[in-house]
């Protein structure tokens, strides 16, 4: 028998099992950033393939499609200057004395590229000719039988395990991508005994940091990239095969590897502490609002302290998104399953606090409101769970529509920027069942495609999505954080000289910086005439009629790249109705330059 090193390949072909929200962008960066590979993504939902084949991406990431387009479509060959546009901008380089002006000069020619990343529904098919497989389904919570309401749910990942199993050759390297419960590797080897008796596979950790609406900026320059894997010889080499893929873009010291048990239960808990963090900043703005002090003077003071650290000190309506709840229940079941209540009840009290921060926000709205809200229209600005996505899952708009609808009142408006009303309005009509919900079924509730009809007449408007399109003043810089609005990327050339040509990294530095200084006017979506065409969608594509009725696209509307607008406050206050009451649920208001427009304005915290 040959020794499990000697299966373990040169990595050439690499199958992700998952073409969702991480294995879709995970595996696109993966293929971008190594061109010598064939990257395949296969899940069993075909239209979220078709999509991902399509113009119309199945979700809406900024800088996503650049991304795809180059790795799934490939790339011609183009030329640029190596020369930044505004010299001003690198004045040391004209003061550098001894300076080869020239060698900044010269036209570069980048090559064309292949195709390298390639959607499919053949799974087991994929699954063979894999050196890697990636597993990145989801992982929810349970619904029903033992650990309803906290043990992980691992039907899908349990079934493409068994697929692996079946279909993945000896030697092959199974990744764990999804979110999975502590010791989940002896789950998969045990499958991978039970169908291939006799032949060894390394199982390795690598659970995925990216956040939603910044998943192509993580996913290109991560903190870190972690990798789990058993403490045995090939082990290790199984883990030196993954960690060469991601060195293509990340710095070597940012590839982090450990044993596969404490990989799984790291991410389960970066969750959990980022989520408490925000429960806890929460529980303090509900002291604050009784005493007069401020929650974001105390994020600013205590943030400055570098043991604490200014991040995720932002006090609002609780986290949503279809992670922080459900990784923090798997914690508690963990710790709860291993004897260790305190423990489980310690994690549990940051889901608690959460949902109280959630209801105390709206039983604020309808307080302020005289505690009726019949004949008043109430508008929500943002649905989605956060800024610069479309994903709306565990969102916190939700649950308060929810709790508003109860009320009575006469209309709760919906707009949002990157959401497709239409999806919106699908969802809605799914998930309120217990009442009419829709304006269409002869419910309060519309959804708009703009914030000026969302807003007119509304006799309170919440901020529930810290859109910067929301805010009223641009947002103050932070230590590492450009201010937002307008948003420009600063030329990053010259390059210097590589002998074997610019990094994709580079080269999509350049792209970003052109298409944030095209006007708009230009409508200039590849300004360094990469692309090739998108493939052509079918005459009776569903998205494009979407696109014709509705004016979105089914990940959203993106408007990519270039920088977004703020509202003008002055023209909304000026059309809503007394009491024109606005409720900050994310603490993204100036009190005082709102109140000059007539406006009186509730913040969390303050
Ligand atoms: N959404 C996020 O921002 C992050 C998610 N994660 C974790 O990554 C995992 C995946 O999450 P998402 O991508 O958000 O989920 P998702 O729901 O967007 O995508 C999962 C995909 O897996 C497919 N799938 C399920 N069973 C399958 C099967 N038997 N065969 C083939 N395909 C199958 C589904 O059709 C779906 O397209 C979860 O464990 C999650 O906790 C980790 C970091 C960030
Ligand atoms: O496992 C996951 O799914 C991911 O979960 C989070 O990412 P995500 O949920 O996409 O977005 P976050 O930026 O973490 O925001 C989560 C929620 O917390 C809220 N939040 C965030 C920060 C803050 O200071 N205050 C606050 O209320 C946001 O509005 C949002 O509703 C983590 O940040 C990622 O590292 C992780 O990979």
């Amino acid at each position: 028998m040959r020794a499990v090193q000697d299966m373990i390949r040169p990595v050439t072909n690499i199958c992700c099992v998952g073409a969702g929200y991480v294995g879709g962008p995970t595996a696109a960066v993966m293929a971008y950033q190594n061109p010598h590979l064939r990257v395949t993504v296969v899940d069993k939902n075909e239209q979220r393939i078709r999509r991902w084949n399509s113009e119309h991406l199945p979700i809406y990431e900024p800088g996503l499609g650049d991304i795809v387009r180059i790795a799934r479509d490939g790339s011609r060959q183009f030329q640029f200057t190596n020369e930044p546009i505004d010299q001003s901008q690198r004045p040391h380089l004209l003061n550098f004395p001894g300076r080869n002006f020239l060698q900044h000069d010269a036209q570069i020619t980048v090559p064309a590229r292949l195709p390298n990343l390639f959607f499919s529904t053949q799974v087991g098919e994929c699954i063979r000719e894999a050196d890697i497989v990636l597993i990145a389904v989801n992982t929810p919570t349970k619904m029903k039988g033992v650990g309803a309401g906290s043990a992980t749910d691992m039907t899908s990942f349990e079934a493409v395990a068994s697929e692996v199993a079946q279909h993945a050759r000896p030697g092959a390297i199974i990744v764990e991508k999804s979110t999975v419960p502590c010791r989940t590797a002896d789950l998969v080897r045990n499958t991978m005994a039970v169908h291939r008796p006799g032949i060894h596979f390394e199982i390795l950790s690598n659970p995925e940091f990216l956040a939603a609406g910044t998943a192509m900026k993580d996913l290109m320059y991560p903190d870190r990239v972690l990798i789990g894997s058993s403490p045995t010889p090939s082990g290790r080499l199984a883990s030196a095969a993954l960690a060469s893929v991601y060195a293509a873009w990340v710095p070597r010291s940012r590839i982090l590897t450990t044993n596969v048990y404490s990989s799984e239960l790291a991410k389960l808990v970066a969750n959990s502490m980022l989520a408490q963090r925000i429960s806890s900043i929460n529980s303090i703005s509900a002291i604050c609002e009784k005493t007069g002090a401020n929650v974001d003077e105390i994020a600013a003071s205590i943030g400055s302290d570098p043991r604490i650290g200014d991040k995720f000190l932002k006090a609002g309506i609780g986290f949503g998104g279809s992670c922080f709840k459900k990784d923090i229940l798997s914690l508690v079941y963990l710790a709860e399953s291993l004897g260790l209540h305190e423990v489980g009840e310690y994690w549990r009290q940051v889901i608690v606090m959460n949902e109280y921060q959630r209801d105390r926000f709206s039983r604020r709205v309808i307080a302020c409101l005289n505690n009726t809200l019949a004949g008043k229209k109430i508008t929500l600005l943002g649905y989605a769970f956060k800024a610069n996505t479309s994903d709306t899952r565990e969102s916190p708009a939700l649950e308060i529509i929810k709790t508003l609808l109860v009320e009575g009142p006469r209309e709760i408006a919906i707009f949002d920027p990157c959401c497709n009303p239409v999806v919106v309005r699908a969802e809605i009509k799914a998930l309120v069942r217990d009442q009419p919900a829709l304006k269409e079924d002869g419910g309060p509730i519309e959804v708009y495609s703009s914030a000026y009809e969302a807003c007119a007449s509304s006799h309170a408007v919440l901020i529930t999505t810290e859109f910067d399109e929301f805010r009223n003043t641009p947002k103050a810089a932070s230590k590492d954080e450009p201010a937002s609005l307008p948003t420009k990327s600063p030329d990053p050339r010259p390059f210097p000289n590589r002998p074997n040509g610019q990094t994709e990294t580079e080269l999509l530095s350049l792209h970003k910086y052109l298409l944030s200084n095209a006007s708009t006017a230009e409508n200039v979506d590849d300004p360094l005439g990469r692309y090739v065409p998108e493939p052509a969608c079918e005459s009776d594509c569903p998205d494009c009629g979407l696109i014709k009725t509705s004016g979105y696209s089914t990940a959203g509307n993106s408007g990519e790249g270039r920088p977004k607008t703020r509202l003008d406050w002055s023209k909304i206050a000026s059309h809503m109705s007394k009491p024109k009451w606005l409720f900050d649920g994310k603490g993204i208001i100036n009190v005082d330059e709102m109140s000059e427009h007539g406006v009186r304005v509730e913040s969390v915290g303050r």
